[in-house]
C-alpha cells in the first residue's frame, strides 16, 4: 500500500501516538496547575492501538514514539510498547516520558521491546528542577536516566525546555554531564501554547546563541537520518554526549516535517498546531476497517499545510502539548 505522503512530498514515517493526557507534573509551560480531567476519559485501548499501529505500518510508518501526557502513568504501557513492538515494519520503538516510572521500570519496558527513551529533564539544580515542574523529584528522574543507560537503550535522550530567568545558566552543568555520559541533551526553544502570551515572551529564549557558542567552541553539525526527529544535531571528539537544538522558529523548520500525531482519543493532528484534530476512532473498531482508515489518511494528508503559523501567534486548537504529546 502507498506512502503517506502530503502534497508538497513530503512523506510521513513517524508516528507520535499519544496514549494519555493525564500527567502527574505540572510543568510551568505545559501544564501549569496540573492534569484536570474533563469528564471521564477514555483513552485509545490496546485493540484501538494495535488496529491503528496497522494501518500506518501499512502506508510506510517506521518509527512509533509513544506520547501523553505522561504516558508511563497507563497501567498498561508496558502492554502497549509489547503491541507496538510486535508489528515487524515499526523499526524503530521510542518513547518520551518525564521519567518520574523509568526507574523502576526501565528494564520492563526494554524487555517488551522500547529501544529509544527521551526523558525530559528541565534542570541539572534540584531546586530549578522543582520550581519548573512543580515536582522535587529530580533525584528520581536522574536514577531514572541511569537506570535507562544501564538497561541497554539505543539511545537515551534528555529534553530540557530553554527557559529565559529560569534554567538559562544551565549551559556549563549540562556540559559536564555529556563529557563522560552518552546521551544526547536536547534543548528545545519555548513554543507559545494556548497557555497565553505573557509567559512565552517571559521566557522564550532562541537557540540561535547557543548553536553559535558550540560552533565556536569546536561542536559539528551532523546529517541527520531519514526518520529523525526535527533536532540539529551537534558532536564533539571530547564529549561522549551529543548536543541537539530543536528551534521551531527557525526558518525552514517544516520543510523536513516527516512526523504526523494520533491523540490519545484517536484524533489525527496534521501538525502540532493543526485547528482541529480529525477523528478516527470510528475506524479503529475492527482490523477489516483498515482500508476505509488508510483512504481517510491519504485524503487528510492533501490538507497538512506548508508550515505552522507560530509567527502569527496562531497556536491553533493545541491548548498545552500535553494533550497531544508534544
Ligand atoms: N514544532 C514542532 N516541535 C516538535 C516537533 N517534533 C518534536 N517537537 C518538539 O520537540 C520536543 C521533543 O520531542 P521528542 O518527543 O523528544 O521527539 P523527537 O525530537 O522527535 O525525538 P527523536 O525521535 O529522538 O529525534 C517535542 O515535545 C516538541 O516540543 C514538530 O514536529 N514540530
Ligand atoms: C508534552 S511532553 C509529553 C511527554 C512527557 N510527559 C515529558 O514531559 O517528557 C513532551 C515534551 O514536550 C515538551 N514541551 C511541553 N510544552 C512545551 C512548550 N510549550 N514548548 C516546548 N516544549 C514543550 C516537554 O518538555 C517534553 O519534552
Ligand atoms: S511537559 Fe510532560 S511532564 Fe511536564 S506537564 Fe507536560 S506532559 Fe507533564
Ligand atoms: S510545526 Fe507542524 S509542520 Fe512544522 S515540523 Fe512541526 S508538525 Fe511539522
Amino acid at each position: 500500500m502507498s506512502q503517506l505522503q502530503d502534497g508538497l512530498g513530503r512523506k510521513f514515517h513517524y508516528l507520535r501516538m499519544s496514549v494519555t493526557d493525564v500527567c502527574n507534573f505540572k510543568c510551568s509551560y505545559c501544564l501549569p496547575d496540573g492534569y484536570h480531567p474533563q469528564g471521564k476519559p477514555k483513552f485509545l485501548s490496546l485493540d484501538e492501538i494495535e488496529h491503528l499501529v496497522a494501518a500506518f505500518a501499512a502506508v510506510g510508518t517506521r518509527k512509533i514514539r509513544i506520547t501523553g501526557g505522561e504516558p508511563t502513568l497507563r497501567r498498561d504501557f508496558t502492554d502497549i510498547v509489547r503491541l507496538v513492538a510486535a508489528n515487524d515494519k515499526i523499526g524503530t520503538l521510542a518513547t518520551t516520558t518525564n521519567g518520574y516510572r523509568l526507574e523502576q521500570n526501565a528494564r520492563e519496558w526494554y524487555d517488551a521491546g522500547l529501544r529509544r527513551i527521551n526523558v525530559s529533564v528541565d534542570s541539572l539544580d534540584p531546586r530549578m528542577f522543582y520550581r519548573i515542574t512543580g515536582e522535587n523529584k529530580f533525584d528520581t528522574v536522574m536514577r531514572g536516566v541511569d537506570a535507562a543507560l544501564e538497561a541497554g537503550f539505543e539511545r537515551v535522550k534528555i529534553n530540557s525546555v530553554l527557559l529565559k530567568g529560569l534554567n538559562d545558566k544551565d549551559l556549563p552543568r549540562f556540559l559536564h554531564w555529556i563529557k563522560h555520559t552518552p546521551i544526547d541533551l536536547r534543548f528545545i526553544e519555548l513554543m507559545e501554547t494556548g497557555l497565553g502570551r505573557d509567559y512565552f515572551n517571559a521566557h522564550h529564549l532562541a537557540g540561535g546563541a547557543i548553536k553559535a557558542r558550540l560552533l565556536a567552541e569546536g561542536w559539528q553539525y551532523q546529517t541527520p537520518a531519514p526518520d529523525d526527529g526535527p533536532a540539529q544535531n551537534f558532536s564533539h571528539p571530547d564529549y561522549q554526549g551529543r548536543i541537539g537544538l530543536i528551534m521551531p522558529y527557525a526558518k525552514n523548520f517544516c520543510a523536513s516535517c516527516n512526523r504526523l500525531r494520533v491523540s490519545a482519543k484517536g484524533k489525527l493532528h496534521l501538525c502540532l498546531f493543526t485547528e482541529a484534530g480529525i477523528d478516527l476512532r470510528d475506524l479503529l473498531q475492527t482490523r477489516a476497517q483498515q482500508g476505509e482508515l488508510i483512504e481517510r489518511l491519504h485524503a487528510q494528508l492533501q490538507h497538512k499545510q506548508a508550515t505552522h503559523m507560530l509567527h502569527q501567534g496562531l497556536t491553533g486548537v493545541t491548548q498545552h502539548l500535553a494533550s497531544i504529546g508534544g
